[in-house]
């Protein structure tokens, strides 16, 4: 199927009606790479089927593991205790969870392995992981510029590492865990905020011992090597970030009403409600239930008047993917809403800082960029009425398309097509609840 150049969000009268969240992210790669790892099989259920985690599917199989889809959202991996040496090039696509994750667990395996991604991906830093990996013994041979894809791994002989990291991130935190399974010693990360922790939770599901320690700020998790994974279920909730969207476009266009159910509410994912509810915003979570060790429940967003607030900056780890569709939804508040220390949004698929700043100016929206956040002032009258460059960036696409439904004029966006990297089937389900996303 051709995708379309260009995606076009027009203002929507109102929005109503309740949707499903798409599996996971975050939880999605991992429940692959683990049951991958592992002896045995392990059952996934509601694994997100975007291109990123597909993927890493079609790695953990070059990866010697086999991988069986029994259904929409029904995986089933059956891992070989280990990782072998793939006979191609580990394509990541867009993923950086992928390939960091990847690449940590890989490491731990006396194998090699070429990694590579799309040209996104290739421009974005490998080094916060491999340098660590290089610490454990893994070593990575550059063909280009050092830290930067493709990268040549040969694995295997690892010694425990004990990290303190100054920037709070799941991704280097997993990887370094994950190499630190196959290491002799203890291996241990410390993050100054704790960042999202389903690494050390499904670890824990494939039955191995992951400990973590309170401290004054942040906490420590730690490992012991030589631990071996059995296969498992694992049932994949729905992903936050991308319930987002919706709750978003019902929380800027007049008279919505929107449910997403089934979302998941990892305290350490749910940073952007909490700001939202801050804002003002009229969101109520129901039928709260666990599911697959998370904590689930169905949120339900209504139109809201929001006021601008200073973004509490301890909060980022918490919400670091959403502050794009935060910043969408800002410029709809009474007032500014500050969001600082967030300098990671530089590195993501594209510099989203950049290019939400460029994207919500492009649309008649006061804001000002500094080295590490942005401010934007709200107003009740959205021009839109622009076409905005995403890089090939999935939440600078999604955020302007949502804004566009509560603008007054039409908003397009570039490269929709990468959308479906983490939400293959966002423009349906906006459509289902009323707004008129089309083909330019
Ligand atoms: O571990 C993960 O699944 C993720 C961690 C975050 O990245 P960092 O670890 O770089 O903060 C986040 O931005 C990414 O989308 C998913
Ligand atoms: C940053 C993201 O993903 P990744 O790092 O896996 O590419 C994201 O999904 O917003």
């Amino acid at each position: 199927m051709t995708q379309p150049s260009h995606l076009t969000a027009r203002p929507a009268p109102s929005l109503n009606g309740t949707a499903r969240a798409p599996g996971d992210k975050s939880m999605s790669h991992r429940a692959l790479i683990l049951g991958a790892m592992a002896t045995g099989t392990t059952e996934i259920e509601g694994l997100l089927e975007g291109d990123d985690v597909l993927a890493t599917a079609r790695a953990v199989k070059a990866f010697g593991a086999t991988v069986e889809r029994l259904g929409v959202g029904q995986w089933r991996v059956t891992g070989q205790g280990g990782f072998r040496t793939p006979a191609d090039v580990i394509d990541c696509g867009n993923a950086g969870t992928g390939v960091r994750l990847l690449m940590g667990a890989a490491a731990g395996y006396p194998i090699t392995a070429t990694f590579d991604g799309d040209a996104s991906l290739r421009k974005r830093p490998m080094g916060r992981v491999t340098d660590h990996l290089e610490r454990m013994s893994a070593r990575f041979d550059w063909s280009g510029a050092r830290g930067l894809l493709p990268a040549d791994l040969t694995g295997g002989s690892l010694s425990a590492i004990d990290h303190v990291q100054t920037v709070a991130s799941a991704q280097v935190k997993s990887a370094i865990l994950l190499a630190g399974l196959n290491a002799v010693g203890i291996t241990t990360v410390t993050e100054p905020e704790p960042s999202r922790d389903h690494t050390e939770r499904m670890l824990r599901a494939f039955g191995a011992v992951v400990e973590v320690e309170t401290l004054d700020e942040g906490w420590r998790v730690s490992l012991t090597g030589g631990q071996a994974l059995t296969g498992t279920g694992v049932a994949v909730p729905g992903d936050p970030s991308s319930a987002a969207f919706p709750l978003a476009a019902a929380l800027i266009v007049p008279g919505s009403s929107v449910t997403v159910e089934g979302v998941m509410l990892n305290p350490l994912r749910t940073g952007l409600f909490q700001t939202w509810i801050d804002m003002g915003a009229d969101l109520t979570i129901t039928n709260r239930r666990s599911s697959g060790g998370e904590e689930v429940g169905d949120i339900t967003a209504r139109h809201s008047r929001l006021n601008g607030i200073v973004v509490p900056e301890d909060r980022a780890a918490s919400m670091i993917d959403e502050y794009p569709i935060l910043a969408a939804t800002a410029a709809f508040a009474d007032g500014a809403t500050v969001m600082r220390g967030i300098g990671e949004m530089r590195v993501k698929e594209s510099d989203r800082i950049a290019l939400m700043a460029a994207g919500l100016a492009a649309c008649g929206v006061a804001v000002e960029e500094e080295a590490e956040g942005f401010t934007v002032t709200g107003s009740n009258a959205v021009r839109g009425g622009a076409t905005v460059t995403t890089h090939g960036d999935h939440r600078i696409a999604m955020s302007h398309l949502i804004l566009g439904l509560a603008a007054e004029q039409a908003v397009t966006v570039d490269e929709p097509g990468m959308i479906a990297t983490s939400f293959p089937g966002f423009v349906a389900l906006m459509r289902g609840l009323g707004a008129d996303i089309a083909e330019a």
